[in-house]
This record gives C-alpha cells, sequence and structure tokens, in this order.
C-alpha cells in the first residue's frame, strides 16, 4: 500500500520514518524541502504538491502546524481534493479547531474522500520510539481499515467518536498538559524561592501523588535549563486558543486555561515563543527572582 505524508517537521519527520520501517512505501512533501532528505535516504519519493501525493497514494497523512494549514493542503489551490484517487483516505494527525475538521470532512466528503482526524500525545520522543497515543475521530469502519497505520507510528489508538472527536480529545490533552506544566513550574519556584533544592523536591515527589508523565518529561528539562523544542510555545499557545474558542461556542468554562493562556501570551511577547513549553517555568522565575535549576 502506497501512503503520502505531508509535514514532515518535528513530529512528522520520526512518524513517517517508522512507517517506512514497517514496511510501507511512501510520497512525501513538506513546504521546507530540506525535511525531505533524510526520508528520501530511506527509499520515499517526492511529490511537488499535495495534488501530486494525492495521485499517487491510497492513504494520505497530514501532520501540519494549524486549521489554516490542513484547509490549504487539503482544499486549497493543487491540493488533495484536485489530486485524489477514488477512495483515498486523508488522515489528518495534526492538532486543530474540531469545527475545522468537521469542515474539511464535509468538503472532501462531497468528492467522495473519506477523513479521519487523528491527533497525537507523546512529543518527539514518542514519535521516535513509535509508542504515540493517538486520538481518532471519524467513520469506525475507515478508523478499522486504518488502524494498522496508525498503530505503526503509535502505543495507543483509540477511537473517540465522529468526525472531530479526535481534537476534541486533543483539546483535552492540552489543557491537561499546559496545567501540569504550570503546576509543576509553580511548585517548584515556590520550593526554590523557599531554599529548598528543586532537584531534590523532584526526585522526591515524583513517585508520589504528585508524580506524572508531564513532571517527568519536563521538570529534567527545566533543571537542565533546556528549552530547545519539543514542543514550542507558540503552538500550545495555538491549542489553547483553539480550546478557548471551542468552549466559548459550546458554553463549556476554562477559568485555568485562560489564565495559563496569558501566561504563555507574555512569555511569547518576551521572545520565547519558540522555546519548549517548559519554559513556562520562565514566567514564575521572572516573577519570584529565582531560576529553578539542579
Ligand atoms: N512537537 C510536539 O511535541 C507535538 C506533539 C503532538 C502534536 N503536535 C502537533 O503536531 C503538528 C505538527 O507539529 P510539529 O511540532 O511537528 O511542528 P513543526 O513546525 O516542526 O512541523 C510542521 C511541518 O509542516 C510543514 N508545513 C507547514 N505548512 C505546510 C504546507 N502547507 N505544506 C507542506 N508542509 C507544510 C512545515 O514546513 C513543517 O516542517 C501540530 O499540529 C502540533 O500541534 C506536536
Ligand atoms: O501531548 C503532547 O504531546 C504535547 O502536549 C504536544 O501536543
Amino acid at each position: 500500500m502506497k501512503i503520502g505524508f505531508i509535514g514532515l517537521g518535528i513530529m512528522g519527520k520520526p512518524m513517517s520514518k517508522n512507517l517506512v520501517k514497517a514496511g510501507y512505501s511512501l510520497v512525501v512533501r513538506d513546504h521546507n524541502v530540506s525535511n525531505e532528505a533524510e526520508l528520501v535516504e530511506l527509499g520515499a519519493t517526492v511529490a511537488k504538491t499535495p495534488k501530486e501525493v494525492a495521485e499517487q497514494v491510497d492513504v494520505l497523512i497530514t501532520m501540519v502546524p494549524n486549521s489554516p494549514q490542513v484547509k490549504e493542503v487539503c482544499l486549497g489551490a493543487n491540493g488533495i481534493i484536485e489530486g485524489a484517487k477514488p477512495g483515498l483516505i486523508v488522515i489528518d494527525m495534526s492538532s486543530i479547531a474540531p469545527l475545522a475538521s468537521r469542515e474539511v470532512h464535509d468538503a472532501l466528503a462531497a468528492k467522495g474522500i473519506k477523513m479521519l482526524d487523528a491527533p497525537v500525545s507523546g512529543g518527539e520522543p514518542k514519535a521516535i520510539e513509535g509508542t504515540l497515543s493517538v486520538m481518532v475521530g471519524g467513520d469506525k469502519a475507515v478508523f478499522d481499515q486504518c488502524y494498522d497505520i496508525m498503530k505503526a507510528m503509535a502505543g495507543s489508538v483509540v477511537h473517540t467518536g465522529d468526525i472531530g472527536a479526535g481534537n476534541v480529545t486533543k483539546l483535552a490533552n492540552q489543557v491537561i498538559v499546559a496545567l501540569n506544566i504550570a503546576a509543576m513550574s509553580e511548585a517548584l519556584s515556590l520550593a526554590t524561592k523557599a531554599g529548598v533544592n528543586p532537584e531534590l523536591v523532584y526526585q522526591a515527589i515524583r513517585g508520589g501523588l504528585a508524580g506524572s508523565t508531564v513532571l517527568d518529561a519536563k521538570a529534567p528539562m527545566v533543571l537542565d535549563r533546556n528549552f530547545k523544542p519539543g514542543f514550542r510555545i507558540d503552538l500550545h499557545i495555538k491549542d489553547l486558543a483553539n480550546a478557548l474558542d471551542t468552549s466559548h461556542e459550546i458554553g463549556a468554562h476554562l477559568p485555568l486555561t485562560a489564565a495559563v493562556m496569558e501566561m504563555m501570551q507574555a512569555l511569547k511577547v518576551d521572545g520565547q515563543g519558540t522555546s519548549d513549553h517548559s519554559a513556562l517555568a520562565c514566567y514564575y522565575e521572572k516573577l519570584a527572582k529565582v531560576e529553578i535549576t539542579r
């Protein structure tokens, strides 16, 4: 089976490499052509536009930043919609607004193209390991057809509902991750200001109730002063904006998300939008006049 992969950034590159490892033959495309080279070395071929990718494949995965890029790749000039073979399935694995997933799905469906929204969690390390968590919205029969492809990049692949449900699940994930990083930063700045070594605080609490995947992934980055992304603050702002917009549309209430969004915006204004989201700790450090380090 031939698979297309559009968007070979921090996540898309290792994810597509795992598809090659699993024996799939790939046609790839990225705005930034230098990102294509490593896949070509592994035997993938390159197409110049999403339309050209769609002409050659049975399943096409997209992994681009946000809703406008997914719309451009799927529905824009030289987009997937212009080149799709009959029966093409699009799996959008980007984290985007659920409403945008439904709009793109409906536009593709009008041309007979099927689509799942299947965002992921686990970051670059799990993308490399092939142990991502995939949360999927869309028709269950299409999900079943694509399960093995998604599993080649993942530890778990869960169908959470109709189209858009994958991205609703991802927004929930992003709220939990953002609030956890804020809680960790708040706690470690308190300990540091109180004169207790934050490394020892981390070691003491990580096995207790305050322990978490986020704490283990992000506290060492803060303690090492390593804010290389990973997951950029500007992408997390995008997700929290999508969560807040969605909550306003449906009448949910996200006061903690709104507060953390403001902190991330302040860091972005300060020039840290391209740092890893663990740099949220710097917001607290600046106010408390401390550095959380080993
Ligand atoms: N980095 C993470 O830890 C992480 C984890 C889970 C989910 N995500 C989500 O995955 C998606 C990708 O994130 P990333 O960190 O890999 O971002 P990235 O910026 O590293 O990669 C995005 C890639 O898409 C390409 N691109 C953008 N527009 C394009 C277009 N129109 N046509 C072709 N290529 C295009 C860019 O050149 C880039 O290589 C985002 O939605 C993000 O929120 C990221
Ligand atoms: O869950 C994750 O992998 C991060 O929050 C980035 O989306």
